[in-house]
C-alpha cells in the first residue's frame, strides 16, 4: 500500500480518485509547515500540493520515504527542486489544467482597471452614488504587452486580439513567423515595448532574468498612463517602483493577483488609488481545479504503481512503455553498478559506460542513472534511484563518461564498464539472455559467462591444473555450495578469471581460506540482489 499525502486545498474529484485508487491510501493535512512538516512528510511515499505549503530543503532533510512531489498546477517555486532532486524525489506538475482560468483572470483584471470596478463597488457600499468619478478607458484600439508567450501568455495574447487590441509580445523563445501568424507584434527587448503600450501582462516563472522586470529605469520610458497587470508571480514587477508610478502618475493602475511573500495581507499597494488586486485567484476556477487535481492524481498514482514519470521537472520523462521495455537493461546496468562498488570499493575517479548495439537506440541516459545508482547505493545514508543517481555522482568528483557504438560485437546488445581508479582500471561488461536474465559476459579482457546475480566469487588466478579444484574443495570444506562456474581467459597458461556463483555468502573465513591459496592472485566476494530484492524504483 502507497501512502500519499494531500498538502493543500485539493478539488474533491481529486480526492475521490485517490478514495478510489487500488493500493494507494490517503490523508489531506494543510496548513504544515517547520518540523511538523518535515516530520509529516517522513510518513508517506507521494505528496500533493498546490502554492500554499512551502516544501522546503529543511522539509525533505533525512526523508527516506517520499518519491514523488506533484504541483497540482503550474510553478513549483514553492518546492526545492535541487533538494528534492538530491532527495531522489521526483517533482511533477499539471501545466495546462489552469492555462485557461489564469488567462481569463488576467482579462478580468485589465478590464477591472480599465472600468474602476473594485473602487466604484467600494463607493456604492459606502453608500455613494459617484457616476462622475469613476470615468474609465475602453481596450479596444489600445496596445497591450505581453511578456512570455507561452501557455497563458499565449491564451491572453489571443483573447485581448478577440477584445480589438493590438497585441505587442517578447518571449526569447518565440519565433517572428508563430507571432506574426497569430497576430502579435514581436519585440525584441523588454524596452522597446515599454514607450508603446498601454497595457502589459506578464506570464513568465519568476528567473533572475524576470525579477524586477520593471523596476525605477523602465518607468522613465514606460507610456505614461499604461496599467500593469501581474498573475504570473510576484517580483516581477518591483512592487516599490509600482507605488512610485502610481504616485507619480507615470501608472495608471496595478493588478496584482501575486506577492513575494504569500499569504499577503499588507502590501503598500493595497488601498492606493488605481490598484486592484486578489489573494492569488488565478487557478481559482471549479474547471481549473478539478483539472489540476484529477491530472495530480493521475500523475501521482501512476508513478507510484508503474513508475511512469510524466511532466516532471527535475528528471527526464519516463513512459511506461519505455520503463516496460528498458527494465531488463537497467536491471542489467544497476547490477554492473552494485558489482563496480564491491570491486572498487574505493578510490574511484571515473566510470566509462559503453554501449553496444540494438541498445543504443534506447534511452542510455536512463541505464546510466541506474548504473549510477548500483555504484552508489550501498555507499550512501541516503535513497538512490534514477532521479538524484547521477547528480550525487557527480557531487562527489566521479567522472561518469556515457559512450555508444551501434555494432553488436558479441551480443545483439551489450553494456561495458571500466572503472579508473589511481592508475588501475578494471572492466566488466554485461548483457541480458531473454527478457529477464542479466548475464556477466566479461571481466577485464576475458569473456566468460555467468549469472549477474545473489553471491558472487570474483577471482584472478594463473590459469594452471588444480587451482579451481582448490577453490572448489576450500569452498566445499567451509560449507559454501557453488551452483554455477565460469572460466574465462586469454592465453592457456596466463592470467584467467574465474567468476563462481555461491549459494550462500561465502565467510571472511572462507575468503581468506581461498585467498591464501596457491596461484589465486585476486578474489572478490560480491553480493547482488536475488529476482524480488530489486528496490521499488527498478522492481516494477
Ligand atoms: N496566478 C495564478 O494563479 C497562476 C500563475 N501561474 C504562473 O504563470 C506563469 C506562466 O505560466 P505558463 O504560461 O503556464 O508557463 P509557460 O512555461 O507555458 O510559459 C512561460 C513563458 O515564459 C517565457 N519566458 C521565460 N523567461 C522569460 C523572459 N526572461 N522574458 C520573456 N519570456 C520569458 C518562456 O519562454 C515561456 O514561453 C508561471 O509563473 C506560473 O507559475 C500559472 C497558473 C496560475
Ligand atoms: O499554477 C500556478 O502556478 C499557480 O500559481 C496556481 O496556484 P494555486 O494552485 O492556486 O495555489
Amino acid at each position: 500500500m502507497a501512502s500519499v499525502i494531500v498538502l493543500d486545498k485539493l478539488a474533491q474529484e481529486g480526492l475521490d480518485m485517490l478514495e478510489a485508487a487500488p493500493g494507494i491510501d490517503y490523508e489531506v493535512i494543510t496548513g504544515l509547515a517547520g518540523d511538523e512538516l518535515r516530520e509529516t512528510l517522513t510518513r508517506f511515499d507521494g505528496a500533493i500540493c498546490r502554492s500554499g505549503v512551502k516544501i522546503t530543503a529543511d522539509a525533505l532533510e533525512g526523508n527516506r520515504r517520499l518519491k514523488a512531489i506533484v504541483r497540482a498546477g503550474v510553478g513549483t517555486d514553492n518546492i526545492d527542486k535541487p533538494a528534492a532532486t538530491k532527495a531522489g524525489i521526483v517533482v511533477m506538475n499539471t501545466p495546462a489544467g489552469n492555462t485557461l482560468s489564469t488567462a481569463e483572470h488576467s482579462i478580468a483584471l485589465m478590464l477591472a482597471l480599465s472600468r474602476n470596478v473594485a473602487p466604484a463597488y467600494q463607493s456604492l457600499i459606502e453608500g455613494r452614488w459617484d457616476r462622475g468619478k469613476f470615468m474609465g478607458t475602453q481596450v479596444a484600439g489600445k496596445t497591450l504587452g505581453v511578456i512570455g508567450l507561452g501557455r497563458i501568455g499565449l491564451a491572453v495574447a489571443e483573447r485581448a486580439l478577440g477584445l480589438e487590441m493590438r497585441v505587442l509580445g517578447y518571449d526569447p523563445f518565440m519565433t517572428e513567423e508563430r507571432a506574426q501568424k497569430l497576430g502579435i507584434e514581436l519585440v525584441k527587448t523588454v524596452d522597446e515595448m515599454l514607450p508603446q503600450i498601454d497595457y502589459m501582462t506578464v506570464h513568465t516563472p519568476l528567473t533572475d532574468e524576470t525579477r524586477n522586470l520593471i523596476d525605477m529605469a523602465q518607468l522613465e520610458i514606460i507610456k505614461p498612463g499604461a496599467r500593469l497587470i501581474n498573475c504570473a508571480r510576484g517580483g516581477i514587477y518591483n512592487e516599490l517602483a509600482l507605488v512610485e508610478g502610481l504616485k507619480s502618475g507615470k501608472l495608471a493602475g496595478v493588478a496584482l493577483d501575486v506577492y513575494p511573500d504569500e499569504p499577503c495581507t499588507d502590501n503598500p499597494l493595497f488601498g492606493m488609488p488605481g490598484v486592484v488586486c486578489t489573494p492569488h485567484l488565478g487557478a481559482s476556477t471549479e474547471e481549473a481545479q478539478t483539472s489540476v487535481a484529477t491530472e495530480a492524481v493521475e500523475l501521482l498514482t501512476a508513478f507510484l504503481t508503474t513508475g511512469a514519470i510524466r511532466h516532471a521537472v527535475n528528471v527526464a520523462a519516463l513512459d511506461p512503455k519505455t520503463l516496460e521495455s528498458l527494465r531488463g537493461y537497467l536491471d542489467v546496468a544497476y547490477r554492473l553498478g552494485r558489482l563496480s562498488a564491491c570491486a572498487q570499493p574505493s578510490g574511484l575517479s571515473a566510470c566509462h559506460l559503453l554501449y553496444r548495439g540494438e541498445i543504443v537506440h534506447e534511452d542510455t541516459k536512463l541505464l546510466t542513472s541506474a548504473f549510477a545508482a548500483g555504484l552508489l547505493e550501498g555507499a550512501l545514508d541516503e535513497p538512490v534511484n534514477l532521479v538524484n543517481a547521477e547528480m550525487m555522482l557527480h557531487s562527489r568528483g566521479i567522472e561518469l563518461v556515457e559512450e555508444s557504438n551501434s555494432d553488436m560485437g558479441a551480443f545483439r546488445s551489450s553494456m561495458a564498464v571500466e572503472l579508473s581508479a589511481g592508475g588501475t582500471t578494471k572492466r566488466f561488461s554485461g548483457t541480458l539472455f531473454g527478457k529477464e536474465m542479466p548475464r556477466l559476459v566479461s571481466v577485464d579482457e576475458h569473456r566468460l559467462e555467468a549469472y549477474l546475480d545473489g553471491s558472487m566469487l570474483i577471482f584472478h588466478h594463473q590459469d594452471l591444473p588444480g587451482v579451481i579444484g582448490a577453490v572448489g574443495t576450500t569452498f566445499g570444506e567451509h560449507g559454501v555450495n557453488i551452483a554455477q562456474m565460469a572460466v574465462g581467459r586469454t592465453n592457456p597458461g596466463g592470467e584467467a578469471v574465474g567468476v563462481l556463483n555461491l549459494d550462500g555468502e561465502p565467510s571472511p573465513e572462507a575468503m581468506d581460506a581461498v585467498k591464501a591459496l596457491p596461484h589465486i592472485t585476486t578474489a572478490q566476494s560480491v553480493c547482488l540482489p536475488k529476482a524480488g530484492e530489486l528496490p521499488s524504483w527498478l522492481a516494477g
